[in-house]
């Protein structure tokens, strides 16, 4: 694929790591459909013979199946600290599965998977919702003979996924975890969800979706990033971080000294770092699928179609273990504490010290292994 030479190596990983299920049919929750959707997942240590030891990690929003380092592949993963052998999620004792959720680029059938004449779905790909995705993760969950799911874990979009989970199939989970996210996405949280949608969209490339043939519109995709990493990161950090300094030898304030034409092309140190940032991302996702999956999270409201958030939460029969970034400015405490409250029982929200905002439940979720194991019985 011609992408303004970003080469893209999105869904690439060693052999033999992706496992996959095919999960049929399915009709989404908003009336879309696909003649076979296919789940990629990763697992770690067996499923026993009951089939009640297993738990479900969901990633964030442009997360993928690699929670943690395995035999078949070695490399660190975005939860290194909270998986593995003797680790709070233990390998040894639990069976545990990583879905790539449907709709994004690291296995699943998303935007770049084929339709049965071998075209990119593209633009004709389904809207898809946090509910829809769950809905198949039961499906490949149900094809391994899991019986009872032990624990959901995730946070953002995969807390997002570990809520409904709880909400969706009472009877079939026991316990749940909930980083950093809420019982339903907030219009500040939609509002810069659409400003990521958007910047993908109004990209020259984009092509209504329909870009696999030619040029991808990775620069909107990079614009997107800068907008959420910004909202991932506290302002005291960036200030702290990068303040006002040059991006090494570069002069951000020399157009305007020198009258030189516009843009200016000296950056600034956070301006160089966001770059960074989009830059990384672009060379592994596909802009259709962070749309879906931007537009999924959009999406959540565990109370849509169930009587509000109450009410929804109210029929909650697995034990919640609940947590927030004390400096998160996108997905604030308060909304941690929401379903804390809604949930029948006394439940606390567990706190995460970090100085650097949202990423904290990426960067420092170790800090809450041994109250979470304690909790949900892991
Ligand atoms: C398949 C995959 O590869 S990843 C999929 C799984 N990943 C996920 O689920 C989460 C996605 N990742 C993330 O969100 C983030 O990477 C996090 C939260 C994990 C990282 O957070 P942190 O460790 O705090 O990293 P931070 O935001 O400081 O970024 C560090 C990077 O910025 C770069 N950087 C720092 N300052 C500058 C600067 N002035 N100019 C340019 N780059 C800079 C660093 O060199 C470093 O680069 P690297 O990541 O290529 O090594
Ligand atoms: N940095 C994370 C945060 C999203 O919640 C990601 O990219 O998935």
């Amino acid at each position: 694929m011609e992408n303004d030479g970003v080469e893209n190596d999105y869904g690439t990983r060693p052999d033999g790591v992706l496992k996959t299920h095919d999960a049929g049919s399915f009709t989404f929750e908003t009336g879309g459909y696909l003649p076979a959707v296919t789940l990629a997942y990763e697992t770690w240590g067996e499923l026993n013979e009951a089939g009640d030891n297993a738990v479900l990690v969901a990633h964030a929003l442009t997360g993928d199946t690699h929670v943690a380092s395995s035999a078949a592949d070695p490399s660190a993963g975005w939860w290194e600290g909270l998986l593995g052998p003797g680790r709070p999620i233990d390998t040894e004792k639990w069976f545990v599965i990583a879905p790539a959720m449907v709709g994004g680029c690291y296995g699943s059938t998303g935007a770049s998977s084929l339709d049965p004449e071998g075209v990119p779905w593209g633009a004709r790909f389904p809207f898809v919702t946090v509910r829809d995705a769950v809905h198949l993760e039961k499906r490949l969950l149900d094809a391994l003979g899991v019986t009872t799911l032990h624990t959901v874990i995730g946070g953002s979009m995969g807390g997002a996924r570990a809520l409904e989970w709880a909400v969706s199939y009472p009877e079939f989970v026991r316990g749940f975890a909930v980083f950093a996210c809420g019982a339903a996405s907030t219009a500040e949280q939609i509002a810069f969800g659409q400003a990521q949608v958007l910047a993908i969209r109004n990209d020259p490339h984009f092509n209504g979706g329909d870009y696999y043939a030619g040029k991808s519109p990775q620069t909107g995709l990079g614009i997107a990033r800068r907008i959420a990493h910004v909202t991932y990161r506290t302002e005291a950090e960036l200030q702290l971080r990068f303040g006002r300094a040059a991006q090494g030898e570069e002069d951000p304030f020399g157009g305007a000294q020198l009258a030189q034409p516009r843009p200016r092309t000296g950056r600034y140190q956070v301006e160089s770092y966001l770059d960074h940032q989009a830059a990384k991302l672009s060379q592994r996702f596909d802009p259709n699928a962070y749309i879906t999956l931007a537009e999924a999270l959009i999406s959540h409201d565990v109370g849509r179609g169930r009587g509000g958030v109450e009410a929804a939460l109210g029929r909650v029969t697995a034990t919640p273990f609940l947590a927030a970034v004390d400096t998160d400015r996108l997905y604030f405490p308060e909304q941690s504490q929401q379903i804390a409250d809604l949930i029948p029982g006394e439940h606390v929200v567990h706190t995460i010290t970090s100085h650097i905002g949202h990423d904290g439940f990426l960067t420092s979720a170790e800090q809450l292994g041994d109250p979470m194991r304690a909790t949900l019985g892991l």
